[in-house]
């Protein structure tokens, strides 16, 4: 069998076109967030949502032990918040760069994102390098900016959407 190595699989993997999130914690191991594209819907019954962090990333040590995070899906124009958060850059400084509400679960709503999924981790299942983290929605919330954000291709594409 001709397993791809990470090169070929990252390449093929960078056509993949995905929402920009930041992902936020706050709790007993204190506040933390990352920038994920690795985001996905698992089922509406319960509503559940997954999302992947690499356990190497130096946020995973404060979701771990928090168990609770809040999925905030970017929309075009804050792409400078993304590379904050999906960066090297000391975490009151991220959090500086924005307007937050807290959310029933005690984690960092970002004020105007396209929507933000306010949940409780149930289950972490490890791959490889990551931790799926299954997560139970608790509260929604959604702004109605005209244009949503996606990664593809290894840059940021806004996308226009009909009014909603
Ligand atoms: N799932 C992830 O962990 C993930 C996703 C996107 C970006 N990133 C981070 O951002 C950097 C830049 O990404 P890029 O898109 O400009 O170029 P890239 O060539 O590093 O990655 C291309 C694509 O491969 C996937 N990918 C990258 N690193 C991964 C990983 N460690 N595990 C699983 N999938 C991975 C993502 O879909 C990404 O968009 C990456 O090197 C990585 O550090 C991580
Ligand atoms: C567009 C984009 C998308 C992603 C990322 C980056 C960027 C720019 N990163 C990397 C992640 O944000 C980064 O490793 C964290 O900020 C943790 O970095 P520190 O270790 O805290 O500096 C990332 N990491 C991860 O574990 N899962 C993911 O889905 C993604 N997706």
């Amino acid at each position: 069998m001709n397993v791809p190595n990470q090169q070929t699989f990252r390449d093929a993997m960078a056509c993949v076109g995905a929402a920009v999130n930041i992902i936020t914690t706050d709790g007993p191991a204190g506040q933390a967030g990352f920038t994920a594209s690795a985001v996905c819907s698992v089922t509406d019954s319960p509503p559940t949502l997954l999302v992947c962090l690499n356990r190497g990333a130096s946020v995973w040590p404060t979701f771990s032990e928090n168990r609770t995070l809040c999925v905030n899906t970017l929309c075009a124009g804050q792409e400078p918040l993304s590379n904050l958060f999906g960066g090297k850059t000391p975490m009151a400084e991220r959090f500086a760069a924005a307007s937050w509400q807290t959310g029933e679960t005690g984690c960092p709503r970002l004020e105007e994102a396209l929507a933000s999924f306010d949940c409780r981790i149930s289950q972490v299942v490890s791959v490889g390098t990551h931790d799926i983290m299954f997560c139970d929605i608790v509260s929604i919330t959604r702004h109605p900016a005209p244009q949503g954000l996606v990664w593809f291709d290894r840059g940021y594409h806004a996308l226009l959407r009909p009014a909603c």
